[in-house]
């Protein structure tokens, strides 16, 4: 089961994000992030790849593309915040763009 992310669980998962370009959004407890990429086919083969993560780890993404932009939301609807698993996806996220 899911939890939701302590403080200090927050600072060690989150800052690291932070960093990378990834925000908080505004009223939820939930981060997000816009990729831009080269063009349609790089944007959509990254939502492709994404995609197979997130049904492995049983942990989707909030997300829209709109012709080279992916825009992503994390959030846990288990737990109604921030969890690891949001964490997990994002540092994959990044880790599949590079
Ligand atoms: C039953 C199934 O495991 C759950 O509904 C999973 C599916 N994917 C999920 N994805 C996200 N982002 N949050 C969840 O709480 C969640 N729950």
């Amino acid at each position: 089961m899911n939890e939701l992310l302590s403080d200090t669980g927050r600072k060690a998962m989150l800052e690291p994000l932070f960093a990378a370009g990834w925000a908080m959004v505004e009223g939820r407890d939930a981060i997000a992030k816009t990729y831009d990429f080269t063009d349609f086919t790089e944007a959509f083969a990254f939502m492709t790849r994404a995609a197979l993560w997130a049904e492995k780890w049983d942990h989707h993404p909030e997300w829209s593309n709109v012709y080279k932009t992916v825009h992503v939301i994390l959030t846990t609807h288990d737990v109604d915040g921030l969890s690891a698993q949001d964490a997990k996806l994002a540092r994959k996220m990044d880790q599949l763009t590079t």
